[in-house]
């Protein structure tokens, strides 16, 4: 059985990265979000020894998901709900937890396109001799990943406002070491290009060329250790 079961939890496209929507339309948001949804899945499944399960309602972010090798969680989630996002991250633990009982759970943002297979190994080994573990953003506020080894047990979800101090405060070991790819969450367009700087998967880079954010450097290819 696969140890690490990671979830990566992502919202409809219509709704996903809003705080592009001034520089971006509709349709190009929806494509990076899928672009940089494949580069993030791609990396962490390269790391070896993982499953990833995408958390999502839309078709196209399922599909997309698939194609990947990864499995998809339904949305268990109603529009609206308060803190959906941690809501549909305890569902889907619990339903890998009923299958995997012993598998160690990571809770994966989906914007991750520079992040690389090494880095994510890194942060699981830390979380290994600590049982959980947290990447900070590169903002320091946010978290773009929650590693929890502690068999049986869930993780303390604290996604949103805060969440990197609030994901220590249950527990989580704060990972020290130098991840810039895991660690650089796009947000916004100085994001991508901060991204594209430490070099960015394949999709992402086809769709950030096609944007017109020419990419700095040839596009990563993942390599499986
Ligand atoms: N499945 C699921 N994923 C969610 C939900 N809310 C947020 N997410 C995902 O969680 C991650 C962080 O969410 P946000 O920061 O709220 O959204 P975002 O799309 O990254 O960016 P903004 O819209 O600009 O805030 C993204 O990958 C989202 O797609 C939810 O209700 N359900
Ligand atoms: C939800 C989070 O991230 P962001 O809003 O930056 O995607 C978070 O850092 O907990």
């Amino acid at each position: 059985m696969t140890a690490t079961q990671v979830l990566v939890p992502v919202k409809a496209l219509g709704l996903a990265k809003s705080r592009l929507s001034d520089v971006l339309t509709a349709r190009e948001r929806a494509e990076l979000v899928l672009a940089m949804m494949r580069d993030t899945v791609s990396a962490a499944m390269a790391a070896g020894d993982v499953a990833v399960t995408v958390i999502t309602g839309d078709e196209r972010v399922a599909g997309a998901a698939r194609a990947c090798g990864a499995e998809v969680f339904p949305d268990p989630v109603a529009p609206g709900s308060p803190d959906p996002l941690n809501s549909a991250l305890r569902a889907a633990a619990r339903r890998v937890r009923e299958s995997v009982p012993d598998a160690e759970l990571v809770a994966l943002q989906a914007d991750l396109p520079a992040l690389r297979p090494e880095e994510f190994a890194r942060a699981r080994e830390v979380a290994r001799g600590s049982g959980s573990a947290v990447v900070t953003d590169h903002t320091a506020g946010g978290t773009t990943a929650l590693f929890h080894c502690v068999p049986g047990s869930m993780p303390p979800l604290h996604f949103g406002p805060d969440s990197a101090r609030l994901h220590v405060a249950a527990g989580a070991v704060a990972v020290p070491d130098a991840v810039p790819g895991l660690r650089l969450d796009v947000d916004t367009i100085a994001d991508l290009v901060a991204a594209a700087r430490l070099g960015v998967g394949e999709a992402t880079a086809a769709v950030s060329d096609e944007l017109g954010f020419t990419v700095s450097r040839p596009a990563r290819q993942n390599v499986v250790s």
